[in-house]
């Protein structure tokens, strides 16, 4: 068989309809995608995944389309989080109980001071893959590729790891799997909340072996995740990832950062939200405490005045990333609570809805963003700092947040 028949045999859901003249992402051009040295290996591995139940079904996917809907409406708010690099190894029924509480108690707070329904999401089970600002790294004089997430090569420092392996992307879907598991069980019960699952639809091969059409409705389901966002480095007009986005009927997020235009922003609502359906699409605004106040409110004025319901989602960690003295990459909790609080003000005064926060964040006591109640200094940031890319807040950082965000709320 050739690598070709496989690519065929692992994503015919995606094969586009020549007589509706519709393109595959296939045929655009995809950033970020790894430099897979064995191709037939990549192809096989995707073949078999093609074969694999779907992690997260569609009724999910709608039933969380419609829980977004009344964010996108102002009648609940959102606490989207977790790591920023999920870890192979970090699939312990501690760690992920750890998360979860941690996020629930989040939703808690910032149900109570908004006074509305508070819909849970994880940066989890399946947060594999990152997009870098480099391909490559150097250390002591070596160069190797950089780091992408365990879905695709180690973090570890040595030419073996780095190398990028298609084996990690089914290690990707089993440790989702394995994530899911333990979500289900701690939250399941017919009583109990949702928690839904998201992550970034980087990895295009593994979000099409993964993509199902639901024999019900006809329609194209991603089954990676119920949520899938595309990253502020792969949003590119034209671009193979906006393209599988528009393809799937999942709730979809995209990352706008400070260079991001209101036309920018409407292009994107008419690709991926043609029926304008609030619950479809939210925007999840990163763009650094000091450029919030002037970059926000344009965006916001300008898709709201032109009718479209999105759910704004306000990420205060990616916009406010520097390197500390001891080359850790790090965050200030204060910049964070900035931008978070900007959001706040900025809706308040358009008189829309802060649909909610998006946040980088673990249940256990790491020291990888600065500041806190129980302060975390720049000198403290070896003692526990275990990301393998962005820093985050740890428990007590992420509960100083909502807190004080909480204040904010009844302060207005
Ligand atoms: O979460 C993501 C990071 O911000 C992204 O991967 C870029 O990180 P880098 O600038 O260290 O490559
Ligand atoms: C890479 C990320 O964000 P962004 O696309 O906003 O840079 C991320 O969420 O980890
Ligand atoms: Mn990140």
């Amino acid at each position: 068989m050739t690598v070709t028949d496989l690519i065929a045999s692992y994503d015919p859901a995606l094969a586009p309809d020549p007589a509706a003249g519709a393109v595959s992402w296939r045929d655009l051009p995809a950033a970020q995608q790894p430099d897979w040295p064995d191709q037939a290996a990549l192809a096989a591995v995707m073949a078999d995944l093609g074969t694999y139940a779907p992690l997260v079904l569609p009724e999910e996917s709608d039933r969380l389309r419609r829980r977004l809907a009344a964010v996108a409406r102002g009648e609940a708010v959102l606490i989207q989080g977790g790591d920023c690099a999920e870890a192979f190894g970090g699939t312990s029924e501690r760690q992920v109980r750890a998360k979860l509480t941690t996020l629930d108690q989040m939703a808690t707070v910032l149900s109570a001071a908004a006074g509305l329904p508070a819909l849970r999401i994880g940066r989890i089970a399946g947060q594999y893959s990152k997009p870098r600002s480099n391909p490559t790294e150097v250390v002591d004089g070596i160069e190797l590729p950089v780091y992408r997430g365990d879905s695709v090569n180690g973090a570890a420092f040595d030419p073996v790891a780095r190398t990028p392996d298609p084996e990690r992307l089914r290690q990707a879907y089993h440790s989702s799997a394995v994530t899911l598991n333990l979500i289900r069980a701690l939250t399941g019960g017919p009583e109990s909340e949702d928690v839904y699952t998201s992550h970034e639809a980087l990895i295009l091969d593994y979000e099409a072996a993964l993509t199902r059409r639901d024999s019900h409705t006809g329609r194209l389901y991603a089954g990676s995740g119920h949520l899938l966002w595309i990253g502020e480095r792969t949003r590119q007009p034209g671009g193979a990832h906006l393209a599988f986005a528009a393809q799937v009927d999942n709730p979809v997020a995209v990352k706008l950062g400070p260079s991001a235009t209101a036309d920018e922003a409407l292009a994107l609502i008419d690709l991926l939200d043609p029926e304008r359906e609030p619950g479809r699409l939210a925007f999840i605004t990163r763009m650094g405490a000091g450029r919030i106040h002037e970059v926000l409110p344009e965006l916001v004025a300008k898709v709201t005045a032109s009718g479209a319901q999105v759910a704004w989602v306000c990420d205060p960690m990616h916009g406010n990333t520097f390197t500390s003295p001891s080359g850790h990459k790090t965050r200030r909790v204060a910049d964070v609570a900035a931008e978070a609080e900007g959001f706040l003000d900025v809706h308040r005064e358009l008189g829309t809805h802060a649909g909610g926060f998006h946040l980088e964040f673990t249940g256990e006591y790491v020291t990888e963003c600065v500041g806190g109640t129980d302060e975390v200094t720049l000198q403290d940031l070896p003692d526990r700092y275990e990301s393998t890319c962005d820093p985050r807040l740890n428990r007590g950082q992420a509960l100083d947040l909502v807190f004080s965000l909480a204040e904010k709320y009844r302060s207005a």
